[in-house]
């Protein structure tokens, strides 16, 4: 059972333990709601009546357990009511919009005219007082809320790669709707149904309260709520209880439908709820910092047998005995096939890893401007902060995603020079300008003003390397920042890079991707991953002519740029990381494996002193 899974043990026991007693309330032994006892009003608890007697004498445990059916089947009844028609007209107002749009969230967005009260009240006017007019008003209030936020949701997702990739396929809308579209809205939807429910409660309990709603005496925790305020002198608790079990009820059901929503998200976007409930990281700035180790030669990074893993029991290293070292100034290609371990070790050095991943094992050791050296993989978040931008930075492959699309370019880079302590607005716009010059983008002082949608794919991307060299960092890494766009523009952001290099010489710059071609005119050393584990490193040049790993052998000689005279490709894929051999992870698709290979991790040998390979036959490949 996984931990979100877990998680909804708690609330949805209470809530079915509730819906429960709540549904068998005929079959237990309580007292008759309406049997009145006046000689017994306002009794307290007694081994008959154990939460005590009202204003009439009736029995408190029995009218709160049949209220709370009233109430709950009220509340739940009207939310599950509104989220049916109110998604329905969501799903089918964003995916066909035009007259469907109009005709379906445009209508019910009427209804968000009237004041929420107002219409119940009508409604209930009109209909006359009672358990289903009330379930009707409440339908009709919620469901605008619904059709919305199913409605913004759907928008967002139609236009996503995996949706369009449906529609080339040729599936029927309703398909994609009901298939496709309505789970990614899901999360969104349980959120409102937790505020729905809440909130018909709550207005049941109101309307119930001012007599336009449950009919006495039929009993609900509205009713029961009102006659307890006339007789709050009297006693005290008839005012307690009901409240206690409305309160609790909504309480319940935000907490159930908050850890539906993570556990129902296979992204785990939600995981570990909003940043203000996460745990504060265990690890200390203090513990990281060695001031002795400042040596002014040395590495600018130094990552020593990283290992970065999902889940406790069984623990699965994503990524094991990584090592790689960036001098000041020098420019490091990260290589490997997709899921070698690329991106994860980038983010890692920004404390940027996914919730559910975290760095089990070794060191990333990193010198900082003032010449003090922190193990980044002892930092906390709050530390990590400080050191982004100023120190370490970082550029996304997709710049659409990674701007914010609702700001213009130019505030985003005046936030990011604030944050990273430039004073003075005047000072401020100046060098926003700057930068955006620098990197290339015409017309700086109109384009500042641009948003990210307004600019061309390689305009925005030059806009993401000036956010991100905006603080002027010591470490710059580029997580395939040319990947997602067209060769030529592609050539234009690598000239960018060469130009960056140049004008911050000690800038070290880790360039993350799978182009060769890229590696031979940028790097100055190459990082080769397979499934999680550096296998070979080195000089560029002395890499690409001779290749001591083979399978940086096989991926040179996969790609056209590459030095082999025949092309061909790499037999079978990386393995998943749950289901990695034992040995070396490269042996079962490897030419030169041996028997031996696949029952012992294989040492790092070094072949020269700048270079090393992780395989007993680095002699034999070339
Ligand atoms: N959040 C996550 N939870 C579980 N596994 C993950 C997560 N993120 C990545 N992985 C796994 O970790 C491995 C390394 O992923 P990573 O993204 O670092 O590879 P990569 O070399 O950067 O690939 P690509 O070139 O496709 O970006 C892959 O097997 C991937 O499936």
């Amino acid at each position: 059972m996984s931990r979100s899974t877990r998680k909804l043990l708690l609330p949805g026991g209470i809530v079915l333990a509730l819906v429960t007693v709540l549904l068998l309330a005929p079959l237990l032994p309580l007292h008759d709601v309406r049997a009145m006892d006046i000689p017994n009003r306002f009794a307290g608890p007694s081994a008959a009546h154990w939460l005590g007697q009202d204003e009439f004498g009736r029995d408190v445990l029995a009218r709160l357990i049949w209220g709370g059916r009233a109430s709950l089947f009220i509340a739940v009844g009207s939310a599950l009511a509104a989220a049916t028609i109110g998604t329905l007209l969501g799903l089918l107002g964003g995916y066909f919009r035009g007259v469907v749009e109009v005709l379906t969230v445009r209508a019910a967005e009427v209804l968000l005219c009237l004041p929420p009260l107002l219409l119940a009240l009508l409604v209930v006017t009109i209909l006359g007082a009672g358990t289903w007019p009330l379930i009707l008003a409440l339908t009709l209030l919620y469901t605008p809320n619904y059709a919305r936020v199913a409605y913004a949701a759907t928008l967002q997702v139609r236009g996503l790669d995996y949706v369009t990739a449906q529609r080339a396929m040729g599936a029927p809308p309703l398909t994609i709707l009901g298939r496709t579209i309505l789970p990614n809205v899901l999360p969104p939807l349980l959120v409102q149904m937790s505020l729905v429910v809440a909130s018909a409660m709550v207005i049941e309990s109101g309307l119930s309260f001012l007599g336009l709603g449950v009919v006495p005496p039929t009993p609900s925790w509205g009713l029961m709520i009102r006659a307890a305020r006339g007789a709050m002198e009297q006693a005290p608790m008839l005012l307690v209880w009901p409240s206690l079990a409305l309160a609790g009820t909504i309480l319940t059901f935000n907490l159930l439908c908050d850890r539906l929503q993570t556990a129902l998200d296979p992204r785990e976007v939600t995981k570990g709820g909003a940043l203000w409930m996460r745990r504060p990281g265990r690890r200390k700035t203090a513990a990281a910092r060695r001031p002795g180790a400042a040596d002014d030669n040395g590495p600018l990074v130094e990552i020593r047998n990283l290992a970065i893993s999902v889940g406790r029991t069984p623990q699965i290293d994503l990524v094991r005995r990584a090592m790689l070292t960036v001098m000041p100034g020098e420019t490091v290609a990260l290589v490997g096939e997709s899921g070698s371990g690329k991106t994860l070790t980038s983010l890692a050095l920004l404390g940027l890893l996914p919730d559910q991943l975290r760095v089990s094992a070794g060191e990333m050791r990193y010198r900082t401007r003032d010449g003090a050296v922190l193990d980044l993989a002892q930092l906390d978040e709050e530390a990590f902060r400080a050191l982004r931008g100023p120190e370490v930075s970082m550029v996304f492959q997709d710049a659409a995603a990674a701007l914010n699309p609702v700001h213009r370019v130019g505030d985003q880079l005046a936030e990011a020079l604030r944050a990273g302590g430039l004073t003075g607005e005047r000072a401020v716009q100046a060098r926003v300008v700057e930068l955006l010059r620098h990197v290339g983008i015409p017309d700086p002082e109109r384009r500042r003003r641009a948003y990210p949608h307004e600019l061309s794919g390689g305009q925005r991307q030059r806009a993401m390397i000036a956010l991100a060299v905006a603080n002027s960092p010591r470490l710059l890494v580029a997580d395939e920042p040319t990947t997602a766009l067209d060769p030529t523009i592609q050539a234009q952001i690598l000239d960018l890079f060469r130009k960056l290099k140049t004008d911050t010489p000690d800038m070290g710059l880790i360039f993350v991707t799978h182009d060769l071609a890229v590696v031979s005119e940028l790097a100055d050393r190459v990082v080769v991953m397979y499934a999680g584990e550096v296998v070979e490193t080195g000089p560029v040049a002395e890499v690409f002519a001779r290749p001591k790993h083979p399978y940086t052998a096989a991926l040179i000689a996969s790609v056209p740029e590459g030095a082999a005279d025949q092309l061909r490709a790499i037999p079978g894929s990386v393995p998943p990381p749950h289901d990695m051999p034992p040995g070396c992870r490269f042996a079962p698709r490897c030419d030169h494996a041996l028997p031996q290979c696949t029952s012992r991790v294989p040492e790092t040998s070094h072949p020269e002193a700048s270079r090393s390979s992780r395989c007993i036959r680095w002699k034999e490949v070339c």
